[in-house]
């Protein structure tokens, strides 16, 4: 795999920075911490109660032994001596309560949590599939839907690992590292010094670890995308594979990178193996140390042996946190990647955007005008140079032309899926960039070539465009376009699911489903990309009937593939490189010398080809 391809960037690996490439990282995370600090801050409350219950869990934790100290050196003795046992019962007693009062307050931490990262991530998920269902097409085009899936499901997902377990985690282990050092050191300096000493090589080895175990993250990451992108190409392009019997080839290539994520994760799990034993060694080394430097000064009368038991205690509980901070490192690590691509998606605006004065348009007649049109996609070179064209009103209107013309660049600045570079695209006299996105919306409807079927019933998707249309509307809209009887003998009738069994339609009657969602939409303009299938055979004549009611009556524009549409149109446009080459009516375009009348000849000759007569 090419690295840089757009499959590759699909399922770029969380650790890997790629949406940001060529940003400023300090901006890049300005605009980070901007979002995280857009999420916490309506669950602000709860958030700072979580960290207060963290804060009573870890002193309900370090007090333990603390008390068993006193409990050796002053309760015990107080028993002995003086037969005195309250104080034995007082140690025994809050020991049991901070030991039954941590472990609810550990259980609340955990409610807590949950309930601040759960309203966090509600927040982002509804963010992100607004905003990205209100960028423009433009922005869909470039940023492939891989991508997007990314963006909702890993990254997301990034940020839960550490929301739900890791930050309090972090913050658990951090505070209890602390507490447990300052209490050693204000119980008995000494041993509290033997502690700091074994911290060198604690942060040494964490360090270690940390830079280890980041790397090995990254390619064990970008191994499992690209096992990921391997299946998803070969199983997306299995017609491909099997007609071409590359099985076997795509089976070696996808074993190779199977074998490469084994081999990452096996080396990932090693790193992990080296720093838990070196820190449960470091921390029995330490134990070691603190018990045979307490031990002698107990034997000196230095030191009381409970003070000695507590230190121990600290001593041991001390290295247990580190291991859960550098276990949770890569979480965070893949939680800040994952915050700077979800903020640049968050960031990105609409290349169209709505007017600030929106002009009202409730009845459009559906004049359309590309007045002086200049346009190219982003800072790309000029795909329509100069593009000057009047639609009256109920024309219909065939564009023909070669493949990468500009044909469907028309109808999409017409549409106002792009915005004209220079000139303007005007409806009703109105330039679009004015109009009330409903109103426009409304007026000027696009039907494409792949006839998108939702899932859900097929009187939800014939409704689509009104959703508030009766049955009986959705019905005559069906028998309008010639689709009725299909739909009728379905197992379920209207109510038939598309994504079931007897639902399942093929490419030319889900065509058809699509005229009648644009038919009971009735819009003042048509646009049409027409199914690239270029021959006029038996079968598509249904289709053809459909479509000639579906123009009928209003002005449409036709991404023309067969002849008989071309010709049952009002005039003929023929494109090339972005300029009108041919203007005119088919019959007189057809009589002609121009390029038209070759294609018509060129069609005439492919239809007596495969219709013998
Ligand atoms: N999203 C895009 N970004 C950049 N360039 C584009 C984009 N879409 C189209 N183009 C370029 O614009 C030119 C015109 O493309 P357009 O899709 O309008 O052609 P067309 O006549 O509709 O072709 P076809 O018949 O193959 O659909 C082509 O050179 C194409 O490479």
């Amino acid at each position: 795999m090419s690295a840089g391809t757009g499959a590759d960037r699909a399922a770029a690996p969380r650790g890997t920075v790629t949406d940001d490439e060529r940003e400023d990282p300090r901006a890049v995370r300005r605009r980070s911490l901007r979002l995280l600090g857009s999420l916490i801050r309506p669950v602000a409350g709860p958030a700072w109660w979580t960290v207060a219950l963290v804060v009573l869990a870890q002193l309900a934790a370090v007090a333990g032994p603390a008390l068993v100290a006193f409990g050796i050196d002053s309760a015990l003795p107080a028993l002995a001596d003086d037969d005195d046992a309250a104080p034995l019962v007082l140690a025994a007693g809050t020991y049991l309560v901070l030991a039954l009062g941590g472990g609810l307050l550990s259980a609340q931490v955990v409610r807590a949590s949950a309930r601040v990262s759960q309203a966090i991530l509600l927040d982002l998920r509804g963010r992100l599939f607004r905003h990205t269902q209100r960028l423009s097409l433009e922005f869909h085009e470039r940023y492939t839907s891989g991508r997007i899936i990314s963006r909702q499901t890993s990254d997301t997902d990034a940020l839960r690992e550490l929301l739900d377990g890791g930050v309090t985690t972090l913050a658990s282990s951090g505070l209890a590292m602390v507490f447990t050092a300052a209490s050693l050191v204000w119980l008995d300096p000494r041993s509290g010094l033997v502690l700091l000493v074994a911290v060198v090589p604690g942060v040494l080895l964490t360090r270690w670890f940390q830079i280890r175990s980041q790397r090995q993250y990254r390619l064990n990451r970008t191994a499992a995308a690209r096992v990921i992108v391997r299946f998803v190409e070969t199983m997306t392009g299995i017609r491909a594979v099997q007609a071409f019997r590359r099985e076997g080839r795509a089976d070696a290539v996808y074993g190779a990178e199977a074998e490469d994520y084994r081999r990452t994760t096996a080396e990932a799990i090693r790193v992990n193996g080296v720093f838990d034993t070196g820190l449960t060694l470091i921390g029995n080394v330490t134990v070691a140390a603190v018990l045979l430097v307490g031990g002698l000064r107990v034997l000196d009368d230095g030191l009381e042996v409970g003070v000695l038991v507590a230190a121990v205690l600290y001593a041991r509980r001390f290295f247990q946190p580190l291991a859960q901070i550098g276990m949770f490192y890569n979480s965070f690590q893949s939680a800040t990647a994952a915050l700077e691509k979800l903020s640049a998606l968050l960031a990105e605006e609409p290349t169209v955007p709505d007017p600030a004065e929106p002009v009202a348009l409730p009845r459009v007649r559906g004049d359309v005008r590309f007045a002086d049109v200049e346009f190219g996609y982003g800072a790309g070179p000029s795909v329509l140079p100069a593009m000057d064209l009047h639609v009256p009103a109920g024309q219909s209107l065939a564009l023909v032309g070669e493949t990468g013309a500009g044909k469907s660049t028309i109808a999409k600045l017409l549409a106002r899926f792009y915005d004209v570079r220079t000139g303007a695209v005007l409806l009703d006299g109105v330039d679009v960039r004015r109009i009330d996105p409903t109103d426009l919306r409304r007026a000027v409807v696009m039907v494409t070539q792949e006839a998108y079927l939702f899932s859900g019933s097929i009187a939800a998707n014939i409704a689509l465009g009104r959703p508030d249309a009766s049955r009986e509307e959705i019905e005559a809209a069906a028998r309008a376009v010639g689709v009725h009887e299909l739909v009728a003998a379905m197992p379920q009738g209207y109510d038939t699911d598309v994504d079931k069994r007897g639902g399942r339609l093929s490419a030319g009657q889900r065509q058809l489903v699509s005229f009648a969602r644009a038919f009971l939409a009735d819009p003042a303009v048509l646009i049409l990309d027409e199914a690239t299938s270029s021959l006029d055979v038996p079968g598509e004549a249904l289709v053809q009937r459909g479509l000639r009611t579906l123009l009928a009556g209003r002005t449409a524009v036709v991404i023309a593939h067969r002849l008989s549409t071309v010709m049952g149109s009002d005039r003929v446009l023929v494109v090339d490189g972005g300029r009108v080459v041919e203007d005119g009516s088919p019959a007189e375009l057809a009589a002609g010398d121009g390029r038209f009348a070759e294609l018509y000849a060129d069609w005439q000759a492919t239809l007596t080809a495969s219709h013998p007569t």
